[in-house]
């Protein structure tokens, strides 16, 4: 993020809506006790999905990557009144915390959590969702998204984080800086971009949200 998009970035959240009290704790303790507490949506990216989340009024919420659960609060702010958000993470570890805040947010009732590998737990799932959320591991990006393709109902909508890779993606072939991952992010984008069964638009907000419909 050059410093221009910074000050930008600052701009955009201060005229944005405030972080709820409990996510505003959250991004905090994240910050302070979490290890990798960028990977957090943060304020402003958190004020998007809850204002999209709004606007779609999903039944059903997917999350690949629930991390310290700020973006699953942010997306079930929207959720209907019999609706229910299902997330998902690999780690452990922040189980007992994550269902903490969850139990605080007065929202409990409509989350189910998730531990484990979302590749096998997607699929047991025996839902249709109108709304998924994608951030986790990127190495797993095209399958998560196949999988939420079957998974998403009729002009559902599927949003996938970090598909700009800190501006890696607009890397020429002979710039240095590229790591593991950006020709993954890149294939990814190609893949969604030419994919005849749905619509989409990227972005450029943080490090790049792709907004998938499908049709
Ligand atoms: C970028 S963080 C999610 C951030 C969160 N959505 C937010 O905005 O606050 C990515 C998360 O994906 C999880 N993850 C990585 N590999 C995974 C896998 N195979 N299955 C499920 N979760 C995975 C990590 O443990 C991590 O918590």
């Amino acid at each position: 993020m050059d410093s221009d998009y910074s000050a930008i970035h600052a701009y955009a959240e201060a005229y944005s809506s405030s972080e709820p009290i409990l996510l505003n704790t959250i991004n905090r303790e994240t910050h302070a006790e979490v290890h990798g507490a960028k990977m957090i949506s943060g304020h402003l990216q958190g004020r998007i999905l809850a204002t999209f989340s709004h606007m779609i009024r999903p039944r059903r919420i997917l999350e690949i990557g629930t991390y310290t659960g700020y973006s699953a609060l942010c997306l079930a702010e929207g959720l209907t009144e019999d609706g229910i958000l299902y997330t998902v993470d690999i780690d452990k570890n922040l189980e007992a915390r994550v269902k903490g805040y969850f139990e605080s947010s007065g929202k409990a009732h409509q989350i189910r959590y998730y531990i484990g590998p979302a590749l096998e737990i997607v699929p047991k799932i025996n839902e249709k969702f109108d709304l998924i959320f994608i951030d986790a591991d990127k190495k797993n990006y095209t399958q998560y998204y196949e999988l939420s393709l079957e998974k998403l109902n009729p002009h559902g909508f599927i949003i996938v984080d970090n598909v700009l890779w800190k501006g890696k993606v607009c890397e020429t072939e002979n710039q240095l800086t590229k790591d593991k991952y950006t020709q993954t992010i890149i294939d990814f984008n190609n893949r969604v971009h030419n994919d005849s069964r749905t619509d989409n638009v990227l972005f450029p907000i943080r490090d790049g949200l792709m907004v998938i419909r499908k049709k």
